[in-house]
């Protein structure tokens, strides 16, 4: 099904998110756009979807306008959306999401258990998704609850499918599974809007590539160009793709994992015996598949986990076992993996969000009174600092766009007295000029002469950014590695095959 979208307009207030977009997809194409964080790619295919209405505008379907008042005349449209953040119950089987199908106020979509197990099947062998219709949703990996999703469109006859930044979440694996997946569906005429910010997977899987910048089309790349093309077209300068850093001054060991043991709520052990240390002033890059002990890892430091055995010290300050409060009173900065659940709170505006846990200190707080003014004064210049993209400071922190969110926490990580800092997935959902800025921010704290911990899943940025890797798989160090190892030697100890046994 050909998609026109002609003079889409939509404000939110006085802000103008999409400023007279026209875009068509061929049946069948791979429609891919780019554009920095906070360019209106999220609001122009909510539009799209019907959960916006444009103010100006209109959507066309192989030639006929359409008007959604909602998700649900989009998808009896036939049109399908993959969320970020997937909207599958996780205690029910696959069968049984589809069976709820569409949207909660729609009713059911298929009725019979029986035929959603059977159309599960029959789309799963079409296109090779290896997903059994009795699988319960939570015992899924990330990419296989991805699939689900797009089974769910697909169940609903979905002929165009918009999949919003699919790959953030994926491991290299699923991504090179997904974008497979992508090339069957448009084998057999689907067509699909995909935003990513990762240029090298929009060289790869698309057909066109649209460019938004500032609410407007600013023009249509070809698959071909190069990176350095791509994204300076996008941020509107030259950005530099490679992290710029002098050699690290690693002063003493003030960091320091000793056998640390950590346990899960039933027992099992998700860290198992790790021991070792961070020099102030250098960067430690801990990188593997997800799911092997990193966020767990990240967590311990914070204080997080319950049942724990070992020693995490900071400048010869145990950890393990204080509360989240304490050590970050004590000087660590912390930037969790998810920002929606854990990093910020939607409802707060950007200025409560860059204070949050320090509301009740100084400067923003004297003689046991808010001080307003340098709430302010903190907030413009985090907003000035880190480039994001806002209104106003007074915002509702939900409101921001993904990447803009992911802005807002490292402001706020980073702008105070810091003895160490920790990120999980620093530049998850950033475009390629906010992952530039970012890399330098992250320098400069290590250039601050504390130690660095950022757990990374970007191959990329693991090589980049780190004065050493630490390779973690089923809950152990697979060895820590200077740099310049081989992304061959990497992806074998991610794989499970220790350094000094390669
Ligand atoms: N409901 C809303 N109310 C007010 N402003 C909004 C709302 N939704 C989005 N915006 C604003 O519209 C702009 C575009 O946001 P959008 O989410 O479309 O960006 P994006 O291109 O998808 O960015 P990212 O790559 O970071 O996901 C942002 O400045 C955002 O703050």
């Amino acid at each position: 099904m050909k998609l026109e979208l002609r003079g889409i307009t939509k404000r939110f207030g006085t802000f103008t998110a999409n400023d007279k977009i026209d875009l068509t997809v061929e049946s069948g194409e791979i429609h891919s756009l780019l554009g920095e964080n906070g360019a209106g790619k999220s609001t122009l295919m909510n539009v799209l979807y019907g959960l916006y209405e444009p103010d100006e505008g209109q959507i066309l379907l192989d030639g006929v306008e359409q008007k959604f008042s909602g998700p649900g005349d989009a998808i009896d449209a036939g049109i399908g959306m993959v969320h970020q953040h997937f909207m599958l119950i996780p205690v029910f089987t696959v069968a049984e999401n589809l069976m709820l199908g569409r949207e909660p106020t729609r009713g059911f979509g298929i009725l019979d258990l029986n035929a959603a197990r059977e159309r599960v099947r029959e789309i799963s062998d079409r296109f090779g998704f290896h997903i059994d219709p009795d699988d319960k949703i939570e015992d899924l990996s990330v990419g296989a609850q991805q699939r689900v999703e797009i089974i769910k469109a697909l169940s609903q006859e979905a002929s165009i499918l918009v999949l919003d930044e699919p790959t953030a979440v994926l491991t290299p694996q699923e991504t090179d599974e997904l974008m497979s997946i992508m090339d069957q569906l448009r084998k057999q005429g689907t067509s699909i809007v995909f935003i990513s910010h990762k240029l090298r997977e929009v060289r790869q899987v698309s057909d066109k590539i649209s460019v938004i910048r500032r609410g407007k089309v600013v023009g249509e790349a070809d698959p071909s160009a190069s990176n350095e093309e791509l994204a300076s077209l996008m941020v509107g300068r030259d950005v530099g793709l490679s992290v710029n850093k002098a050699p690290a001054k690693p002063g003493n060991a003030d960091f320091r994992v000793q056998d640390l043991t950590v346990f899960s709520k039933t027992g099992s052990v998700l860290i198992d015996k790790l021991s070792f240390d961070i020099h102030g002033g250098e960067i430690l890059v801990v990188a593997g598949v997800q799911g092997n002990g990193q966020t767990e890892l990240a967590e311990a430091i914070l204080g997080l986990s319950a049942t724990t055995s070992g020693s995490i010290t900071l400048l010869g300050k145990e950890m393990l076992g204080q509360s989240v409060r304490k050590n970050l009173d004590w000087g660590l900065g912390f930037v969790p993996e998810d920002r929606t659940e854990d990093g910020l709170v939607g409802e707060f505006t950007i200025s409560e969000n860059v204070v949050l846990d320090r509301i009740d200190q100084q400067p923003f707080s004297k003689f046991g009174s808010l001080s307003l003014s340098s709430i302010r004064e903190f907030a413009d210049e985090a907003v000035e600092d880190f480039d994001i993209r806002t209104p106003s400071i007074e915002t509702h922190a939900g409101r921001l766009s993904g990447g803009n969110q992911q802005k807002v926490v490292l402001a706020r990580e980073l702008g105070r007295e810091l003895k160490m800092f920790v990120a999980s997935q620093p530049t998850r959902g950033l475009d390629v000029g906010s992952i530039e800025f970012v890399h330098k921010q992250i320098v400069a704290a290590r250039d601050s002469g504390i130690p660095v911990l950022i757990v990374s899943t970007e191959l990329d940025e693991v090589t980049q950014l780190a004065d050493r890797i630490m390779v973690m798989y089923g809950g152990r160090s697979m060895g820590i590695v200077p740099p310049t190892t081989t992304r061959e030697e990497l992806g074998k100890m991610m794989a499970g095959v220790p350094y000094d046994q390669q």
